[in-house]
């Protein structure tokens, strides 16, 4: 299969990458370089608040955080602060319940928590939220295995009902971010923030994309053998589509 080529608005372009050579990118900025996941977290948490407030063109300005359990969760967590931090209230849907979170996404809630940030499991809340409201989805990433299990379904279908915007962090949750195929359900989303590299299973996905840096250095790249040019400008992020 020819990776998909996408080009930011300048006819730049970069290239896309699996979730195996995603993975492969983490493990080598993470193992060999010394990042820390929660270094490139943050900066994945505070550029997808900005898309979300970019988006918030109308309406009560809240927002609603669905996390999983993951980087991903654990970006839509950080993400919550940031929005907190500019007075936007937002509240978190959990695809579990709070003590079962680990590492990471655990590590985040535990901050929304002294912030006194709502946090539940039940939909109901999201369901009733106004049409001014963002969604932000950061349920799963590049880490879905298999088709989705039944409680992120419902949370997926619960998203494509609610009237207003969604944002995906990384990719739309459901989507094989190698292949593009939909693992039994998948979020609709307005906008797709993807982390670093663009991943080959967004050719295609609904609502436009854009490209944030996190932070990771030319060295990794390189080290992978994989051809990057810096593609932001003055913004930490860059929108890309396919020809
Ligand atoms: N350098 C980077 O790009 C960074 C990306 N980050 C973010 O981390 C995720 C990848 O994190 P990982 O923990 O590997 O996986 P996910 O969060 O995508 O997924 C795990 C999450 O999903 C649930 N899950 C998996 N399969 C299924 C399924 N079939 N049905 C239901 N649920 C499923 C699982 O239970 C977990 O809850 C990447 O996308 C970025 O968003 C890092 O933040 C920083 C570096
Ligand atoms: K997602």
């Amino acid at each position: 299969m020819v990776p998909p080529l996408f080009r930011t608005p300048t006819g730049q372009e970069i290239p896309a990458v699996t979730a195996d050579e995603m993975r492969d990118v983490d493990c080598v900025a993470v193992e060999t370089v010394g990042l820390q996941i929660l270094q490139m977290m943050e900066n994945a948490g505070r550029a997808l608040a900005w898309h979300v407030r970019d988006v918030h063109t109308r309406g009560d300005g809240t927002a609603v955080v669905i996390a999983g359990n993951g980087g991903n969760g654990g970006g839509g967590l950080a993400c919550a602060r940031h929005l907190a931090n500019r007075d936007i209230p937002v509240s978190v849907v959990l695809d579990r319940h709070a003590d079962e979170l680990t590492g990471a996404a655990a590590h985040q809630h535990g901050i929304l928590t002294e912030m006194d940030i709502p946090i539940q499991t039940d939909t109901q809340e999201l369901s009733n939220s106004e049409e001014g409201t963002v969604i932000i989805d950061a349920l799963i990433g590049y880490g879905l295995r298999g088709r989705v299990r039944s409680r992120a379904s419902t949370l997926i279908e619960c998203m494509n009902s609610h009237p207003g915007k969604v944002v995906s962090l990384d990719v739309p949750s459901g989507i094989d971010s190698t292949t593009g195929e939909t693992l039994g359900s998948a979020v609709d989303p307005t906008r797709t923030v993807t982390l670093a590299l663009p991943k080959t299973g967004l050719d295609g996905v609904p609502g436009t994309v854009f490209l944030a840096d996190i932070g990771i250095p030319y060295t990794v790249y390189e080290r992978l053998g994989i051809e990057y040019h810096c593609p932001f400008d003055e913004a930490d992020w860059v929108r890309i589509s396919v020809d």
